[in-house]
């Protein structure tokens, strides 16, 4: 397996507070990495970090591979128009626009491959979605909250990423639409596009990765393959024990 994603020794700070202080992470190519981990351990601001988005100049360092390229000094949409996409906990949607004008600005990014290739995208996106093609056009924000993930989601895969990040896809979610949601994440592998998953559900986020790293305190503290993530008796009392089954149950 080739590594698609690499940092080494990236820190971030907010002015004295080290968030970050020394991050070394690799994500391989078609497969699913997770980073789990209590509130505040840094998760979106890796993900931030690595998309080069939301944070301040000069607040982060460090060296970000991404495709062989050294992408540090790209800005975010530049990072994106190279495959690296990210989807935000906010989701970030356009809320007075309709739900497909929201998906064909997802294409906008890739301007070589906008036009006519991106109704096909589109078409792949509503089939994964078929929930967005019946509300096509309606406001965004007259959305359901999972109806405004998956129109997250299926925006970001408008731009054809070769590896999408994505910040807490479960967030506020009913039991059955996370289900529904992590199936789909599942099957991007299976189209060539590669995930790396923050989220609090440690539970569905270790079910659904290949690899897993548990981030505490802005440090790596655990890292291996997800079933052995989904084993290990520090990973079980802090994360898949009684208190985050319930957490599941209720989210
Ligand atoms: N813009 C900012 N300015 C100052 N401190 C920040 C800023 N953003 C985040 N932090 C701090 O950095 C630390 C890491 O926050 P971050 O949001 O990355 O954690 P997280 O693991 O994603 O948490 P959660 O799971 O609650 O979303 C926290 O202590 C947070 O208060």
């Amino acid at each position: 397996m080739s590594i698609l994603l690499e940092t080494t020794g990236l820190q971030v700070r907010y002015g004295i507070v080290e968030a970050l202080p020394d991050i070394h992470l690799a994500v391989e190519a078609g497969r699913i990495a997770t980073l789990i981990g209590p509130n505040g351990a840094g998760k979106s601001t890796l993900l931030n970090a690595l998309m080069g988005a939301l944070l301040k100049p000069g607040t982060s360092r460090g060296a970000v591979r991404f495709a062989g390229e050294d992408i540090g000094a790209l800005t975010a949409p530049q990072r994106c128009e190279r495959g690296l996409c990210l989807v935000p906990e906010t989701r970030e949607l356009f809320g007075s626009m309709p739900v497909e004008d929201n998906l064909v600005l997802g294409a906008y990014l890739h301007r070589k491959r906008r036009d006519r290739r991106s109704a096909d995208d589109l078409e792949k996106v509503y089939a994964l979605f078929p929930r967005l093609k019946e509300r096509r056009q309606q406001e965004a924000r007259t959305l359901s909250g999972g109806e405004r993930q998956m129109l997250a989601l299926g925006r970001a895969l408008m731009a054809r990423p070769k590896l999408l990040m994505l910040d807490e896809p479960s967030l506020g979610l009913a039991p059955r639409i996370v289900g529904e949601m992590f199936q789909v994440i599942a099957k991007l592998p299976d189209d060539g596009i590669s995930v790396l998953l923050v989220e609090q559900n440690a539970r569905a986020a270790l079910r659904v990765a290949h690899h897993g790293h548990v981030l505490e305190n802005g440090r790596i503290t655990l890292e291996g393959p997800a079933a052995d993530l989904r084993d290990n008796p520090r990973v079980i009392d802090t994360y898949l024990g009684l208190s985050s089954t319930h957490r599941e149950e209720t989210a």
